[in-house]
Formats: structure tokens, sequence, C-alpha cells
């Protein structure tokens, strides 16, 4: 069985008041949620210690937006395994369509971060998706089987976990139709070695349609960002029928 991950991806919001003030109306919705889902916030760095102390106990696994492949050195701005894993850090969001676009990821530094997560024991989320120019020119089954090829060099396939984030999806409003999605998530499955790696949808993730992607026979999970935001909304997510 294929292990399914509901993740909240905080992007550069919340103070440390607002995470508080997001937990203590999250937390209580879920005593309704499956105790096979895994729940995954991602905060920005500055709240994830309060956040780690906040979770402790709770069944909520606490995860960073980035790490850096060195375990220490001059590297200013950046953040290792270690530092994270110290504060109770289990996830890492790695290859965010954000980070290769605005602060010059590539495939070559996104296998280092994935080998650096997983060698700490960090478990990746590894994103990939295709712009929309490169949908409309047909492009999306080699751009994706690119990132995959290139970003799972010597990556351990049983602490993984994929997220389909298609780019035009991100922010807009405008979800992929979830049979397409679930047709993409399906070829990238045909490219692993291990067919247990859970894989998420994320783009326009909302509590209006969480419900007929999660129906879909390949999607194990979401990756969600505005819509993890706000507590009720992301309680409605996580509790999806
Ligand atoms: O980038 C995303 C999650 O990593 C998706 O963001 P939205 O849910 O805001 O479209």
């Amino acid at each position: 069985m294929r292990k399914i991950v509901i993740a909240g991806n905080w992007k550069m919001f919340k103070t440390q008041a607002e995470s508080a003030e997001f937990l203590s109306g999250f937390l209580p919705h879920l005593e309704e949620t499956p105790s096979e889902r895994e729940v995954v916030l991602f905060p920005p760095f500055t709240d994830l210690s309060l956040v780690s102390k906040s979770l402790h106990g709770s069944r909520v696994n606490l995860g960073a937006q980035n790490v850096h492949w060195e375990e220490h050195g001059a590297y200013t701005g950046e953040i290792s395994a270690p530092m994270l894993t110290e504060i109770g850090v289990r996830f890492v969001i790695v290859g965010h369509s954000e980070r290769r676009q605005f602060f010059g990821e590539t495939d070559v530094t996104v296998n280092l971060r994935l080998k650096a997560a997983q060698k700490h024991g960090l478990t990746p989320i590894l994103c990939v998706g295709e712009t929309k120019q490169q949908r409309d020119a047909g492009e999306t089954e080699s751009i994706i089987s690119n990132q995959l090829k290139k970003d799972l060099v010597d990556i351990d396939q049983t602490h993984l976990i994929i997220a389909y984030e298609p780019i035009w999806a991100i922010g807009t409003g405008d979800t992929c139709e979830s049979k397409e999605a679930n047709r993409v998530i399906g070829l990238i499955r045909s490219q692993l070695t291990n067919p247990l790696v859970p894989i998420q949808y994320g783009g326009s993730v909302n509590p209006n349609n969480i419900d007929e992607i999660m129906a879909q026979p390949e999607i194990d999970g979401a990756l969600v960002g505005g819509a993890s935001l706000k507590a009720d909304s992301f309680a409605r997510i996580v509790n999806y029928q």
C-alpha cells in the first residue's frame, strides 16, 4: 500500500505568532483524520523551532522548505540537514519550481540536496512539473522525464516522495484537471524503480477540489500552498472524503 501524504507548504508566509494561531485552530480538527494519512507542515525556517515544540506529541510532522548539501561551511543564507534534524524536522521540499525559477536551482543542485537530506534521515519531497509554454508545445512528458532522470541519480527510492506540480497551476486557481494529473502521475510512476513512492499533486489544491483529486487512483496526496495557510481550509483538505 502506498502512503497518503497531505502537506502544507507555507512558502514565505507566517510570523511565529501567526503560526501559533494557525496551530490552535488546526490541531483539534485532526481528531477526525484517518490515522493512515500522513500530515506534514512546511513553515518558513524562522518558525520551525516554535512549530516543532507545538507539534510535540501530535501526529503532524514537520518539514523544511529547503536544505543545503553540505553539513556546514561558508554558505551565507543556507541551512544544513543536521540543523534541521536537531529541531525535529523530518521532511524537506527539494526542487520546488519557485527555487528553480528565482534562486538558480538546477537539476545538479537538486540531486545534491536530495542526497544530503537522505543521508541525514530526512525524507525529501522532490517537485517536478512543466511550464504552460512547455505544456502547450507538447513537452510535458519529456520535461518531467528529464527532471526525474537527472534529479534521481543515485537516490534511494525507499525514502522519497515526489510532487507533480504543473507550474501553470501554482497559485493561479487554474488546477490541473484531476484526470490529467492522474495520467501524468502514472507516467512519473512508470519511471521509478520503487512502485511504492508516494506521488502527490500540487497546484491550486483547495477544499472544493481535494475530494476529486484524491479520488484519482494514482494520486497519493497533495502539496498545498495558499489553501494551507488557513486552519479551517487546510483541515478540510486533510479531512477529504
Ligand atoms: O506550490 C505549491 C505547493 O508547493 C502550490 O501552491 P498553491 O496551492 O498556492 O497553488
